[in-house]
């Protein structure tokens, strides 16, 4: 690796990053026990890394700490106590809230006391299903205080997604909210979490209900408890000490199948990662205004809405809305100049929604962003055509950075606490110190530069990254250590260039990222197939210039059945819907009279996804009929 910058006259030798990130490989402990001392333990860990026998292990097995007293306890003993940490900014009820530090502790604290009185204690698991309102956050840092294991469920997922994480996490109790806001929608929740609770075997103990103005909750007598009421009555808790490698949090994402993977993080690694990746990644400061537009139910959310900004002292910005329709296209700017943000990090979908409606950037006219810094992305691959417009309209470095639910943090990254490289476009620059990126094949032989392959981290990942996948070591195993030896896998395919820059070209299995949310078209097909009148089907994910991908199902119907071709696409659109939530956005099922296979029988998704996107494609040597790749074409119109 040899990362270096380029721009019209100069081409310069990256020597600290160069440094920082041989460091971090070359001398791990050394470097992250650097690290963990910019965070407050109760008992500062001895060990720094213990390996397990299957290539993983443990960073700061020995270390005791609370993550919300790093968050909010450590800032008020600095002196930050005044200071603002949370800004609630909600344009959908025309709301501005702020906490400062000491405000958001005693919030935390008092409902921290209202869960350890009903039996919530170091171990338990907590389901948070709510809204973007404070109370997500003081529901996460409440858990993270009692040392329970919290696990938000994004509130645009379904009954029947909220019963499965119900089923799978076990949790003592499940705490929401009466409604969201979906723009002027009012979403109840309350239906959904009691339609999920009977769904599912398992049975929380209690739920704890914030009550919104705009739709009230109806309680379920000696099961359901009133947040404001259980919150006043109780006194405030203390931070309980855990070791390092207790679990901070069970954060489910989709997999190739049905059933989404609890990704398990720790307290410690996370806490001193999150803590780093603040400098490295953002070069933020205490005191500094950090939003992350994303939503709670999110890894983002998790990360750098909640936790890693309180980490650094500074003040996040929980909002409620979106880029556009919150009244109009300068929602975000609107935001920047009435909290003054100095960093920005959304999702580049919300950019393209901007753009859209906002072509010459009219709104960010009408507003003062001085205060911002730099521009962020992640989450899905960031286009050139949106690089171009932020860059252009704003003036300010706008950074793409790639990271997954599983890391936590930033895999690869424009390393601009250390010092701002050269940006490429479609490239999520270098790999960020700890992160040993390589492009390999599938027997682990690193590839040439520029050539692709699958991009793989040797082993050990650094801290922050997941411990296993709840309660199912095996398939922790399965899916990210034993496909390529003695490397994480990643999922995602791409190249390294001559320079060193890591270049992400998408997933390499069934994965789909639609709008920034990360879907599996295995499940999405669980649901399709579930209709009676469906023999077999395939889902894909199509390029969509708004939200990046969309999917896609083919469908074969069974012999006899008689339905509509409407009609059909109509209810699996709603199955879908139903089962797996509104932010699936299937909208589109084609009946087909078969499915492309190789002799095996094994259906040739990539090959349907090129069609569907209208790219050129080679028949495979391995297909049954070639005859079936015509009429997939004909009915994509193409
Ligand atoms: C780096 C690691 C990671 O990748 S973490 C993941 C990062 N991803 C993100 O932060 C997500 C970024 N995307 C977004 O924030 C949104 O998609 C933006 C861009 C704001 C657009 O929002 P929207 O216009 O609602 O479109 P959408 O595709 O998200 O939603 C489709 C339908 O789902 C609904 N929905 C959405 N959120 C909720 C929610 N919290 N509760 C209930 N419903 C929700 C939307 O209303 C929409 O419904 P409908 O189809 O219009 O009826």
């Amino acid at each position: 690796m040899n990362p270096k910058i380029k721009n019209d006259t100069t081409e310069v030798e990256h020597m600290s990053y160069n440094a920082e990130f041989r460091r971090s490989i070359d001398q791990r402990d050394d470097f992250w026990r650097d690290q963990a001392q910019n965070i407050d333990w109760i008992e500062p860990p001895k060990t720094i890394w213990q390996a397990k026998d299957n290539g993983h292990g443990e960073w700061f097995p020995d270390g005791v700490l609370n993550t919300s007293d790093v968050a909010l306890d450590a800032n008020i003993r600095a002196g930050r106590g005044d200071q603002t940490a949370l800004i609630y900014d909600s344009p959908v009820t025309d709301t501005r809230q702020k906490f400062t530090y000491n405000e958001l502790r005693d919030e935390v604290a008092s409902f921290a006391g209202a869960l350890r009185d009903r039996g919530i204690e170091k171990g338990d698991r907590v389901i948070i299903y709510m809204p973007m309102i404070p109370q997500a956050a003081i529901a996460m840092l409440a858990c993270a205080r009692l040392g329970a294991i919290h696990s938000v469920v994004f509130g645009g997922f379904a009954a029947h997604e909220l019963a499965v994480r119900i089923e799978d996490a076990k949790p003592k109790a499940l705490l929401t909210a009466s409604c969201g806001i979906e723009i002027t929608k009012v979403i109840e929740y309350k239906p959904l979490v009691d339609k999920a609770i009977e769904q599912s075997s398992h049975k929380p103990e209690f739920c704890v209900v914030y009550q919104r103005p705009q739709a009230k909750a109806d309680m379920q007598d000696g099961r359901d408890f009133d947040w404001n009421t259980v919150s006043a009555a109780a006194s405030p808790a203390d931070p309980v000490p855990v070791k390092a490698n207790d679990p901070l949090y069970v954060l489910y994402t989709s997999g190739t199948t049905g059933k989404p993977k609890g990704v398990v993080r720790d307290n410690g690694g996370h806490a001193v990662a999150l803590k780093y990746s603040m400098e490295l990644v953002y070069d933020a400061k205490p005191g500094d205004v950090f939003w992350a537009a994303s939503d709670v139910g999110w890894v983002v959310g998790h990360s750098y809405i909640i936790y890693a900004p309180l980490f650094t002292g500074c003040t996040t910005i929980l909002y409620e809305g979106k880029p556009v329709r919150t009244p109009d296209a300068g929602a975000f700017w609107r935001a920047v100049e009435e909290h003054k943000v100095n960093m920005l990090f959304t999702a580049p979908t919300a950019f393209r929604a901007v753009r859209k409606e906002d072509p010459e950037a009219d709104h960010l006219a009408k507003y003062d962003v001085s205060s911002l810094k730099r521009i962020f992305l992640a989450g899905e691959r960031l286009d050139p055509p949106t690089y171009e417009w932020l860059k252009e309209h704003t003036g300010l470095p706008v950074l793409d950075h790639w990271w997954q639910t599983e890391t936590g943090w930033a895999i690869c990254c424009n390393p601009v606490g250390i010092e701002m490289m050269a940006t490429k476009p479609g490239s999520a620059t270098v790999p960020s110190p700890g992160f040993n990126v390589q492009v390999v094949d599938m027997g682990g032989r690193q590839v040439p530069a520029g050539e692709q392959g699958q991009i793989a981290v040797k082993l050990p990942l650094p801290p922050g990254c997941l411990m296993t996948v709840w309660g199912d070591d095996e398939r922790f195993l399965n899916s990210y250590l034993r496909p390529i030896e003695g490397f994480y896998s990643s999922g995602d395919g791409g190249f390294i260039d001559d320079d060193g820059y890591v270049f992400v070209m998408g997933r390499t299995d069934d994965v789909i990222n639609v709008a920034g949310h990360r879907l599996s078209t295995g499940e999405m097909e669980e649901v399709v197939a579930s209709h009676p009148a469906i023999a077999e089907c395939c889902v894909v994910g199509a390029h969509d210039d708004m939200k990046g991908q969309i999917p896609v199902g083919l469908v074969l119907i069974k012999d006899g059945a008689t339905i509509d071709q409407d009609e059909l696409e109509e209810e699996l659109v709603e199955m879908v819907r139903e089962k797996i939530g509104a932010i699936a956005c299937f909208r589109r099922a084609i009946v087909v009279e078969r499915l492309p296979k190789t002799r095996s029988g094994k259906i040739l998704r990539r090959v349907i996804r090129q069609i569907a996107d209208g790219e050129q494609y080679n028949v495979p040597s391995t297909i049954d009929d070639p005859a079936i790749l015509e009429e997939i074409s004909e009915k994509f119109g193409r």
